[in-house]
């Protein structure tokens, strides 16, 4: 295969995981690798450097597998050589765009010993004459009990951060996962992109297999369904793709909105459904809006998923978002202060795909400059893929984040009704600056720091005042955090 063919191949394929991955994500990783080859078992990538080999191997080889095969047909082992060997020791990196027009063999030599190639079962590809793979149907096979194939590991209730915005969703989530076909079925979750819709579908399907590994349980997305729904019948195969469908357990199907609107896909669906759901199987299913808003979707079939349970998953709010960079900090072993936690998290409010991005951009950044992960650093790494919103406003949640941030204790510690000093003073501060900073009543603060009355605000804010004037120190303290609050 040429280069252009290969380079337009990739192309393709990085099309694909811009579906699968945040934009982050891919600008960060997947754009900078150069496809150094491909055949019918093997995708060659190339990374700029060991670093990024070690990251993608560890982070995307699988969605890279299934965007690969969306374009080929063909389950890849995918091969990810760094580029950046003792060859090149006199360049820390090297410069992209030269290493796409060099010749592969030379490529081949500069291999990193350490190469991981990732095999997953493929299907046999024939070649056409340009020995370009033919495209293939994936011919539907049954599902074995307690086959968690279709599963993403990482995706269980352990790694699944819960706050006010998920909390309920979570419960459901959990008690479908123990009671399976007992409690809500259909169980229908639906929320706004990256809230983590597919993560709790995936737990339940791991939980489930886990307490009942003689069930068969199934994740696809609405989109697959309808693909391999589409090469049944041409193939004139519909039997294998019933038979597929309808003898497993659970059935989780994703993005639902994506269901076609195809007459016969929705039937068949519908089928599949009354087959499932007759024999006392659980389905769960997710979309990113309520049934009743899915244009496309039948009115019969609308009207079978109100029969269990739908519930929401809302953007989760600042404490909520800290909590989940902690713990994607604490599994991936990434060193990150708490307060480049809090300044990532005020930055990217609505989406936790996005989220883990922003903290792995941050990482990466501060790994391959060499530079200690700090809040200035952040900043300088997000800049250009998350401008700062000027007009955002100053939250009381994002004061109470930085003041306890900064004073090294906890949220919840400024709430509570102690009084000793370490924890007295910096509520004090927090009040104060809420007051200064936002347009929020009196009362509202109060609320806002554990019920208190209004009169407490108004004596903290005094004292912070009065201090302020004569102590360098404090009034240093709170210039840093008005800082810190107005750089978010
Ligand atoms: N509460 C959470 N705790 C920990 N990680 C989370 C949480 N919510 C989402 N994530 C992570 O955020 C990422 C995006 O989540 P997920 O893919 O489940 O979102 P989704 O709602 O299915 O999005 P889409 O609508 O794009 O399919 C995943 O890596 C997931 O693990």
């Amino acid at each position: 295969m040429d280069q252009t063919q290969l380079n337009a191949n990739w192309e393709q394929i990085l099309t694909k995981l811009e579906d699968s991955l945040s934009q982050i994500v891919c600008e960060t990783w997947l754009k900078p690798l150069i496809p150094l080859s491909l055949t019918t078992t093997t995708l060659e990538l190339g990374t700029p450097t060991g670093f990024s080999k070690e990251w993608i191997e560890k982070h995307y080889i699988p969605f890279i597998v299934d965007a690969s095969y969306e374009v080929t047909k063909a389950r890849l082992a995918i091969d990810i050589t760094s580029l950046n060997t003792e060859l090149n020791n006199n360049q820390s990196e090297i410069p992209l765009p030269q290493t796409l027009s060099r010749p592969a063999a030379s490529l081949q030599e500069q291999k990193d010993t350490a190469n991981i190639s990732y095999q997953v079962p493929f299907q046999t590809t024939m070649l056409d004459d340009q020995n370009q793979p033919i495209l293939q149907p994936e011919i539907p096979s049954p599902i074995a009990p307690g086959d968690s194939f279709s599963l993403n590991p990482k995706y269980v209730f352990e790694t699944f951060v819960t706050g006010n915005s998920n909390r309920f969703a979570h419960a459901a989530a959990l008690a479908v996962a123990e009671s399976p076909a007992k409690v809500y079925n259909p169980f229908f979750m639906y929320g706004g992109v990256g809230l983590g819709k597919t993560h709790l579908m995936h737990a339940i399907g791991h939980k489930i297999i886990q307490n009942h590994p003689e069930m068969r349980v199934l994740y696809i997305s609405s989109e697959k369904f309808t693909n391999e729904l589409i090469n049944s019948i041409r193939d004139g195969k519909p039997e294998a793709f019933r038979q597929k469908y309808r003898n497993i357990d659970v059935l989780l199907v994703d993005d639902i909105q994506f269901l076609s609107k195809k007459e016969h896909t929705q039937e068949e669906f519908f089928h599949t459904f009354n087959t499932l759901h007759d024999a006392n199987k659980q389905i769960i299913i997710s979309s990113d809006r309520h049934p009743r808003e899915i244009q496309t979707l039948e009115d019969r079939l609308r009207s079978r998923f109100e029969w269990g349970l739908i519930t929401d998953i809302q953007a989760p709010d600042l404490e909520t978002r800290i909590a989940i960079l902690r713990k994607k900090a604490l599994i991936e072993s990434l060193n990150v202060p708490n307060d480049v936690m809090v300044y990532i998290a005020s930055r990217i409010d609505n989406n936790i795909r996005e989220l883990e991005g922003a903290l792995t951009r941050v990482v990466a950044y501060a790994s391959l400059n060499n530079q200690l992960v700090t809040n200035e650093l952040a900043a300088e790494a997000l800049k250009d893929v998350y401008p700062t919103d000027k007009t955002k406003q100053i939250t009381l949640e994002l004061i109470q984040e930085i003041v306890a941030s900064y004073f090294k204790i906890k949220v919840d510690e400024l709430l509570v009704k102690k009084r000793t000093r370490n924890l007295a003073f910096p509520r004090q501060i927090a009040m104060y600056l809420c007051r200064e900073l936002t347009d929020s009543s009196l009362p509202r603060i109060g609320e806002m720091f554990g019920g208190r009355d209004h009169t407490t605000v108004i004596h903290a804010h005094d004292k912070i005042c009065r201090e302020r004037n004569e102590d360098i120190k404090l009034n240093n303290i709170i210039k840093e955090l008005i800082q810190r609050i107005e750089s978010m």
